[in-house]
Formats: C-alpha cells, structure tokens, sequence
C-alpha cells in the first residue's frame, strides 16, 4: 500500500478529484472491487469508520437503544406488504432467485432497510403497553440498486455501514417524542464530528416512503452541493395496521403502535472527510483520529540518539496511559517525508523531538488543523494535550460552521435564486408550502429544495406565488 502516498493530491477547489484521490492516498476506501458501488475499507480507513460508529452506537445505547441484528434476505411477499414503501423502493431491491442448482420457490430481496424484516418479528415481540416504548438499532449493510452515479460512502449500491434504529411507541405523542430525542443524538453526534448542518422538515414529495413525515439533517460539501447525512422519519401506524404490530393498552383495548425509523450511513464519513481536509490531506477530529499524536524524533548524529529515543518513548508511555492514541515513528525516513505522510493522514498533532528541545528541555508540537507551532515542557502531562485536542474540535467545528453560513443567500428574487445556485450557494426563501409551487421553484432553479426549517417562524410572503409564506425553506443542489 505505501505506493498510495508519493502520489499529488489535487486541489480541494477540484472537489470531485480531490474526494476520489484523498480516499486512496490516505488509505480510508479502495474502489477497486469489481463489483460497481461496492467498496472496500482500507485498515486505517476502517479504524476512522469505527471510532465514529462505535460512538453512534454510545449515542443510542445512553438513551435506551438495543442492539439487534435481523437477517438480510427478506422474502418478497413481506417486501411487498407496505405499498408506498414498495413502490419507492421496487427498482432499486437486489434479488436472489437460486440456491445451487435450486429454483427459490420465493424470490428473496436483499434488504435495501429493514423495516419489513424487522416488523413481523416486532410483532411477536411487542404485546402490551409495558413492552413500549420499545427502542432499537442496528448497524447492517443493505443494498439498493443506485442508478444515479454511485460514490464511495456518498451513494453505494452496497451501503455497508448502515445504522438504522426502529422504535415502537404506545401513541402519536410518544413518536413526536422519540423524534425530538432522534434529532438530540443526531445533533450531537455531527457536533462531536465538527460537521455543520442543517434540520429540516423534508417536503412530502421527498418523505420516506410509508412515512408520515422525514426530517433530515444535510451539509453543505465543498462543491456546494447538500449532502443528506442523516434522515429521521415518523411511521405513524402506517406500518404497525400493515405488520399488526398492535398492544394491550392502559384499559386492555388492543391498539395499533406508533413507530419512528431512523438513518444514518457512511455519508457521516464522507462529510467528514470533505468538510474539514485541505489541499495537503485530512484533517482529524481527535476523537476520531486513529492515532491522536505522532512523536517524530529529530535525529542529527548518534550521539543524541538514545537520549532522544529515550525521551520520545517516555512521552509515548504518558500518553498512551493516558488512552491518548500515540505513535513514534522511528522509521528511516527524514523528517520532512514523515511530517508530509502525517499531516496528510490528519493526525491532529504532531510533536518532534530534537537536540535543542533536549538542551531546552521542552517538545515542539504542531498543530494539523492551523499549522501553528508551540512549545511545550517535556514534562507536559496527558491533561495538556487533551486541552490541545478541545481546542482543535472546536476551533474546527466553528470553522466548518461559519463556512456553511457564509454560503448562505437569501434573495428577494426567483432570478436571484437561480445565480445563486448557479454560485453553489445555499438559498433560503420564504415559501407557500404548496407542492405545485415548490415544484416550480425547483424546476426553475434546477435544485431541490431540502425542506422548511423546524424552528424559525416566517414572514413575508411566497418568493414564488406571494401568498403568505407558512415556513422559510432551503435550496441546494445535491447529491
Ligand atoms: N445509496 C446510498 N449510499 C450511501 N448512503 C445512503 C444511500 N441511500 C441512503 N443513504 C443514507 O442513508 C440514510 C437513511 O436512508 S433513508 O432511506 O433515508 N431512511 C431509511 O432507510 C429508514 N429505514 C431509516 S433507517 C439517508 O439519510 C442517507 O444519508
């Protein structure tokens, strides 16, 4: 694999370019597999991957998620049960039809979600109120047949990290609260990955399918196209009167259930990825750096050498005590070379060792998110460092966030919208709500619009109709 580093990384300005290349030079995905829209990990892109789900799952497991793991092939009459969800999904299901030399008598699907593998066993599971509200998740991969061109983590016919959590609720304001608590892991989670984005409530035409409505959560990609990170949806009872998952309520009356779903993929990776790295690489949360400090020692002549070494591995052992991901790299290489693979990597913080530092008694550690240099005593504790680490998550999650808000325009005029969106910009309107309008302020624009914003009361009137605007709404080309 060390061909992948000597390679040029081209400007972050030619986003596309720069999205594929920094994937394989800094070793997070290899495209190579013969299978179109599937892809591979690569070790140090796996060991990201990981940090940050197993995070995920924290967030879910905290508020009262269980892990569950249900099969991946689902007979097709049960994939057909939901209509809307089958008539949304039907072109994009992957089947398998043989076994050996067999005939299946029933066409198995691979699960493109799991909502129709999940709800006939949630329907033995779940009896009486004293079972909800019940709540779940599981991180699977599924499949869809994507005919749009497909993309490493942004749009994988194989979505191999696919965390998707159901819950089962006893009524409709038990749902609206499972949303709200939904939206809670979401924002924390892309706050804790320094990924800014924006909540909104989907339009109907963009809902899941079977849902009664989908909020989602989309960021802005440096080429100023949205990319939808994460989407949480109400189920309502549609799912529950298909897959009679009903309870004995508080008076003994049996009850349909209300359900929420909700997703996220290795679109998480990919907004992490693109919202932070620079012309030189990636740069890395610390939370979710594979290696958090790399100790580089500065070697002239022998004669320091032992005393340096000493020095690096005396650091190293604090650290890692500490459950600070530490690495000497004491590889043949010259300085320069290893400082170049590091900051490429986006190891947050790098700290060299040398004679002077040795005859100062003190380290120099720099920075990969502002480049900037400090010195530090060699008796600097773990709690130091971990200082530094605060300090580069939030400087990157301010950066990342004042970025997306610069991006964002709020003309008075539909013409206006269209230079803007010609600019990838990010255009905020007052909006009717009505369908036909939307739909021609999108056909105009040649963008989608993302949704109404959850919070903010409107006013002023309709860009498009003028009639009184009910919510102010988000356009954006996407992915
Ligand atoms: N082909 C794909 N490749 C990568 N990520 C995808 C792909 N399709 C969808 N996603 C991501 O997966 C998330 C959840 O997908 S979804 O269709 O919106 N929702 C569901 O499937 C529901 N069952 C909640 S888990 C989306 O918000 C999007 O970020």
């Amino acid at each position: 694999m060390r061909e992948t580093m000597a390679e040029e990384l081209p400007e972050k300005s030619n986003f596309s370019e720069w999205y594929n290349e920094i994937l394989k030079l800094t070793e997070i995905i290899d495209v190579r597999y013969p299978v179109k829209g599937l892809y591979t990990w690569f070790p140090f892109g796996l060991k990201i991957r990981n940090l940050v789900y197993d995070r995920l799952k924290e967030l879910h497991n905290e508020r009262g998620h269980d892990e569950v793991k249900f099969p991946l092939l689902i007979p097709k009459k049960r994939l057909m049960k939901e209509a809307d969800h089958i008539a949304s999904f039907e072109d994009e299901v992957f089947w398998v039809e043989r076994a050996g030399k067999n005939k299946l008598e029933e066409p198995l699907a691979l699960r493109p979600t799991s909502e129709t593998a999940m709800y006939p066993i949630f329907n033995k599971w779940i009896r009486s109120h004293t079972d909800l509200p019940f709540k779940s998740y599981q991180v699977v991969n599924t499949f869809r047949y994507e005919t749009k061109h497909t993309r490493p983590l942004i749009r994988e016919r194989e979505i191999n990290s696919f965390k998707e959590a159901h819950t089962v609720h006893e009524d409709a304001k038990g749902a609206e609260k499972q949303i709200d608590e939904a939206i809670e892991i979401y924002k924390k989670f892309f706050d804790e990955l320094c990924v800014p984005y924006l909540i909104t409530k989907r339009p109907k035409w963009d809902k899941f399918p079977g849902a009664e409505y989908t909020i989602a959560f989309d960021t802005m990609m440096p080429d100023g196209k949205a990319l939808q990170i994460g989407t949480i949806h109400n189920l309502g009872t549609n799912f529950s009167e298909t897959f009679n998952i009903s309870f004995e309520n508080q008076k003994g009356k049996q009850e349909d259930a209300h359900q929420c779903c909700y997703g996220i993929s290795a679109r998480c990776i990919a907004s992490l990825v693109s919202v932070h790295g620079d012309d030189t690489g990636l740069i890395l949360p610390p939370k979710f750096a594979p290696i958090q400090v790399v100790i580089v020692p500065i070697l002239f002549s022998d004669s320091d050498k032992d005393k340096i070494m000493g020095e690096c591995k005396r650091i190293k052992d604090k650290l890692k005590d500490k459950d600070i991901r530490t690495k000497i790299d004491d590889s043949e290489e010259r300085p320069g070379e290893k400082f170049y693979k590091w900051e490429r990597k986006g190891i947050p913080l790098r700290i060299e060792i040398g004679p002077n530092d040795i005859k100062e008694d003190s380290m120099t550690l720099v920075r990969r998110d502002t480049n900037e240099k400090n010195q530090l005593g060699l008796d600097a504790s773990a709690t130091d460092i971990k200082e530094i680490f605060e300090e580069i998550k939030n400087s990157l999650k301010e950066k990342a966030r004042q970025k997306m808000n610069s991006e964002i325009i709020k003309p008075k005029e539909i013409e206006d919208c269209k230079k803007a969106i010609k600019n990838n910009k990010l255009v905020k309107i007052n909006w009717c709500g009505e369908k036909e309008c939307g739909k021609e302020i999108e056909e105009q624009l040649k963008a989608d619009i993302l949704g109404s914003e959850i919070s903010t009361e409107p006013k002023g009137k309709c860009i498009k109709c003028s009639k009184k605007a009910k919510n102010s709404a988000y356009i954006a080309k996407t992915y």
